[in-house]
């Protein structure tokens, strides 16, 4: 944060009766020693209060403070410039906010006034859905230790603004002790997945990946797909495409080998081995035809291994949801949120998505991937994974294709399943971050992703 910007002006803040209004005391405390002009106020400061409250009440009796008990009728007035500090709530909330506390932050949110939220804009839910509730808009929260769910749901986007992760020196014992549903993916995470390439390998070490996608009038989806599909680390890369597609293929990705469908403008089926490749991905732009679909269900039916599924492919398997059942165990579906909404159903806020995609994920032994600004990754296992690269640039037609050509390359790799769509969505995010700082978020596209990709630190910085 530019912590500059805050310095030299007055403070008014606002202090509920629990571990978070004790955080707020401190604030004051320190700030009041710093020189700064600071004022208090006490919410339900005669409710039950915690001890961290008593001990910080009693330290900042000590320094000069204004402290003023805030009663209903009593709101004050504040100087446009003075920075709201919200130490109201924090993890303890258990229930919405009602009565004085409600209008309370309903009076802060219609101020102009810079607020700094602390651990959790008061109002917010820490585990629960918010949706519709009434919480402080904050610019920035000051939050302890680890992100909270909350931070990276959608619905939630106006409360928090730019989020900053205070260390309060936990004890690294005490976190790795702690079972958690969610993760987040950061670099060091990434760190712990990929696997070197050994001086000594040769193409055969990195598998051959089958990209199966495309009809006429698509074919761009399919030459992103393999594009990225040929720049995620993958030995080979074959495209199987509709026979009038094959010219656009080989021209713009000549590092791909091509598979030519008997029909000319659709993808009806496959008369070769599929052994010799390691993975597959379909989806991207094979539209709906009915051959195409006879084809996707004859190809669930036969096909053991995992592959990774998109778009259309989506679309036709949400058309027939009995078909979901046949998927391959460890098949990985990247789903957009309207493709989840025809899929899994529509009407949910962010937690129960995120809940029935861990279910579902569950359910069918399956990895879903929910992308958006934090893309999630839901696992057989329970587990999901909150990515953090990526940004708003990415939000374009063509940029999931790249992501099912990533996977399907990892994957094609040896990687495991659960891997191969962690470390892709990172990939893809980070390659999303590379465009947006050279061409900017507007004027990015899919294609600038794929030359993102060819970044040689995009997985250690
Ligand atoms: N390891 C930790 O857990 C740490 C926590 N800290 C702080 O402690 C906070 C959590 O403290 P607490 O557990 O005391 O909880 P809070 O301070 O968030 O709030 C608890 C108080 O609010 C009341 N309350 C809950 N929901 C309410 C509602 N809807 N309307 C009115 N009153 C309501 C509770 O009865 C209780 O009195 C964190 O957010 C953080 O600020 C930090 O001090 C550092 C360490
Ligand atoms: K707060």
């Amino acid at each position: 944060m530019a912590y500059k910007k805050y310095l030299n002006k007055n403070f008014a803040i606002f202090c509920g009766p629990g571990n978070n209004g004790g955080d707020g005391l401190a604030i004051a405390r320190l700030l009041s020693l710093s020189g700064h002009a600071v004022q208090v106020f006490l919410l339900n400061s005669a409710s039950k209060r915690s001890s961290d409250f008593d001990i910080n009440y009693k330290c900042l009796k000590e320094v000069a403070s204004v402290i003023i008990d805030l009663k209903e009728i009593s709101l004050p007035s504040l100087a446009a410039d003075t920075i709201i500090i919200d130490a109201i709530f924090g993890t303890g909330l258990n229930r919405s906010l009602d009565g004085f506390s409600k209008q309370l932050v309903e009076y802060i949110n219609r101020l102009n006034n810079k607020v700094v939220a602390i651990d959790m804009p008061s109002g917010l839910l820490t585990d629960l859905s918010s949706k519709g509730l009434t919480a402080i808009k904050a610019n920035n929260t000051l939050t302890f230790q680890c992100f909270k769910a909350a931070f990276l749901l959608p619905e939630n986007e106006e409360y928090f603004g730019n989020v900053h992760i205070l260390d309060i020196n936990l004890h690294p014992s005490y976190l790795n002790s702690v079972e958690t549903t969610f993760e987040l993916v950061d670099q060091q995470f990434i760190s712990s997945i990929i696997k070197l390439r050994k001086a000594f390998s040769h193409k055969g070490n990195f598998g051959h990946a089958l990209i199966i996608a495309g009809s006429y009038g698509k074919m761009g989806a399919a030459v992103l797909s393999t594009k990225a599909c040929l720049q995620s680390g993958a030995g080979l890369v074959t495209a199987h495409v509709p026979a009038k597609g094959v010219e656009i293929m080989q021209i713009s990705a000549p590092e791909a080998m091509c598979r030519i469908d008997t029909q000319s403008e659709i993808i009806s089926n496959i008369d070769y081995d599929l052994k010799p490749y390691t993975s597959i991905g379909i989806g991207p732009g094979i539209g709906k035809e009915k051959m195409t679909t006879s084809f996707l269900y004859q190809l669930l039916k036969d096909y053991q291994k995992p592959m990774v599924i998109d778009a259309d492919a989506l679309n036709i398997l949400s058309e027939n949801p009995d078909w979901l059942s046949l998927l391959p165990p460890g098949s990985i579906l990247t789903p957009h949120p309207k493709e989840y909404a025809r899929l899994f159903g529509n009407d949910m806020n962010d937690l129960e998505k995120i809940n029935t995609a861990l279910q579902k994920a569950h359910d069918l032994k399956i990895i879903i991937i929910l992308k958006g600004h934090h893309t999630f990754i839901a696992t057989p296992d329970g587990k999901g994974y909150f990515n953090t690269t990526g940004n708003a640039g990415m939000a374009k037609g063509g940029s999931g294709d790249v992501l099912t050509g990533i996977i399907t390359g990892i994957l094609a790799q040896g990687y495991k399943p659960n891997e191969a769509a962690i470390l892709g969505v990172y990939m893809h995010g980070a390659a999303g971050d590379n465009a947006a700082a050279k061409y900017g978020m507007i004027s990015m596209t899919a294609t600038d992703l794929i030359e993102a990709l060819k970044t040689p630190d995009l997985l250690t910085k």
